[in-house]
Formats: C-alpha cells, structure tokens, sequence
C-alpha cells in the first residue's frame, strides 16, 4: 500500500511538473497546486510575450544573391512587382552595399575608390554598411510588419570575402553577427549562373553602372580565378543550409528566371500560410 502512495505521488508529480504545463486549461483540472499554477501562468506570459516578439516581426526579408551578371537587380523589381499582386501592399527593395545614405557613401569607397583597398578593410566596410543598414532600415521596416527584398547580404560576404579572398571563415561570421544581431533572412534565392556567362552580361551591359563611368567596379575586375571561388561559395551555401537558400537556374531568358523564382515565391508564401 505504502509502495502504492509512492508510486502514485511521483506519478503525480510527473504529471505536475512535465505533462500538466503543456495541457491547455490543465490548471483547472484542479491537479496542480498553487505555485504550479503561478509556474504555469509565468510561462503563458512569456510564451505570450514571445508571440508579441515574433508577430512584431511579420515582415519577410528575402534576398538574391550570385555573382556579377547573374541577373539580381533585373529579378528582384520583377519579383517586386509579382509580389506586391500577390500580398495586396507594396513591397520594400534595398541593397547591400548602398542601403542607407552612409551606405551608398561606403559603396561608393569600396567600388571606385582610388586608394588600394586592404582584404581586411574591405571586410570590415561592408559590416560597416551592414550594420548601418540592418539598424536604420532592414529591422525598423520588418518590425512594422513589410516585406523587403535585398539585393545581397550576409551570404556574399561569405562568398566573396570568405572564399572568393580567403579571409577566415570565423572571423566573417563573427562580423557578420555583429552587423545584423543576428537577423537572418526569411528566403535567399541563389541566382545561379555559370561565371563566364555572368560576366557576358555585364560586358552587354556596358557598365551602365551607378557610378556612370561605365569602368567595371574593383571587383568586377577580379581575377576569373576569384569569380570561379565566389560561385562555389554559394554552391557550399545553398548545400549548408538548403531550407534557406534556394539555387535558383539564372540561365536562359529573363521569363524563364522569373518563372522559376515565382515557384519557389509561390511556395514559400504556402509554407508562411499566406
Ligand atoms: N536572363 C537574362 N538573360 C539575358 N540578359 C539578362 C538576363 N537577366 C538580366 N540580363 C541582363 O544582364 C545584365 C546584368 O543583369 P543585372 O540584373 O544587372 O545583374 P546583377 O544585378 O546580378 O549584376 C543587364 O544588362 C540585364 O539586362
Ligand atoms: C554585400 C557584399 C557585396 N560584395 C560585392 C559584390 C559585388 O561585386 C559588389 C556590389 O554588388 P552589386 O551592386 O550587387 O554588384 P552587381 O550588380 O554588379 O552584381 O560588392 C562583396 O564583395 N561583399 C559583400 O558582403
């Protein structure tokens, strides 16, 4: 009988302390004693703050990357437009670098600046314009609930300064922690590309780059080597962490591209319940 009691009380504690907290309404069950009510009603308070946190997030940050010439800025306004049809509202597009006002001054530095710049100190200048852009733009506007689509992010720092310059890995993570408090993008699409194709483009494009130069930027100028090395970084990437970044076959016209990102768009806004 004793042995009975025992096994009863520890069974009921069990229930207390690990089952009950998760059964909705369970304190009414009148199962629990007060200080496990009080343990259960702390928690649905910061479960409820949580959700705040969270709803308060409700924008999405989706992002295309790839190399030079792989038809980023051309998909990011079509998708924009595809979007704003979708959600009903306007949707937000930004870039990395150049987001904020001293961003586009750093982009500015970085591309066409006359003086040599160092591997580390162009590391360091694009958290710089990170940070500024993350803080000023990207987490105030998700907060009040848009959507934004970036042109590149924390990913092509990867690629191009972690495998296209070979700077350590763990240094550009730790930067790039500090640079966006580790906000992450909601979707990446990787637009994939071969590296000579890519670059036919921006030859076809003249250059009709924002500094009206028409001179290819520092690191349009790269070595095909370093190109090469940037496209297997985001192949590593997309491999990493495949539920958020999306190879996207930047091949073929600029319909068929914008078809296949609106499949992947489609899904993704099946996963987001919207
Ligand atoms: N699918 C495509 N086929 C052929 N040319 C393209 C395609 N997509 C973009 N372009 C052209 O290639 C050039 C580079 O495209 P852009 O969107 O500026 O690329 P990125 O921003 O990735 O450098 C532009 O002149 C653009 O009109
Ligand atoms: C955001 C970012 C860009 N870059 C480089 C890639 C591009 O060569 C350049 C500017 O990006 P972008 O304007 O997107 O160039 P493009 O339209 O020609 O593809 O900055 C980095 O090297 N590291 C980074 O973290």
């Amino acid at each position: 009988m004793a042995q009975a009691a025992k096994v009863f009380s520890s069974l009921s504690c069990f229930c207390q302390s690990v089952i009950i907290p998760f059964i909705p309404n369970s304190s009414k069950s009148g199962l629990i004693c007060q200080d496990q009510i009080e343990k259960f009603e702390f928690c649905n308070t910061l479960k409820c703050r949580r959700e705040k946190r969270s709803k308060q997030m409700d924008g999405k940050l989706i992002v295309f990357e790839g190399i030079e010439g792989c038809g980023k800025t051309t998909q990011l306004q079509r998708s924009r437009q595809w979007l704003t049809t979708q959600l009903g509202s306007e949707v937000m597009t930004t870039r990395e670098p150049g987001g904020t006002q001293l961003g586009t001054e750093i982009r500015q530095l970085l591309l066409h600046g006359e003086e040599e710049i160092y591997d580390r100190t162009e590391l360091l200048l694009y958290a710089a314009d990170r940070a500024q852009h993350v803080e000023g733009f990207l987490r105030p506007h998700l907060e009040q609930g848009h959507w934004i689509l970036c042109d590149r992010y924390t990913d092509s720092t990867i690629a191009y300064q972690g495998y296209g310059r070979e700077l350590d890995f763990e240094l550009i993570d730790q930067l790039n922690q500090i640079a966006t408090g580790g906000l992450q993008s909601d979707l990446t699409l990787w637009l994939d590309i071969e590296v000579e194709a890519g670059l036919e483009r921006m030859q076809k494009r003249g250059q009709r780059d924002a500094s009206g130069t028409g001179k290819p930027d520092r690191i349009e100028q790269a070595s095909l080597d370093f190109h090469h090395r940037v496209r297997a970084g985001f192949a590593a990437l997309a491999e990493r962490d495949r539920d958020r970044v999306l190879r996207i076959d930047a091949s073929g016209s600029e319909d068929e591209v914008e078809e296949r990102i609106q499949t992947v768009l489609s899904q993704a806004l099946a996963n987001w319940e919207l």
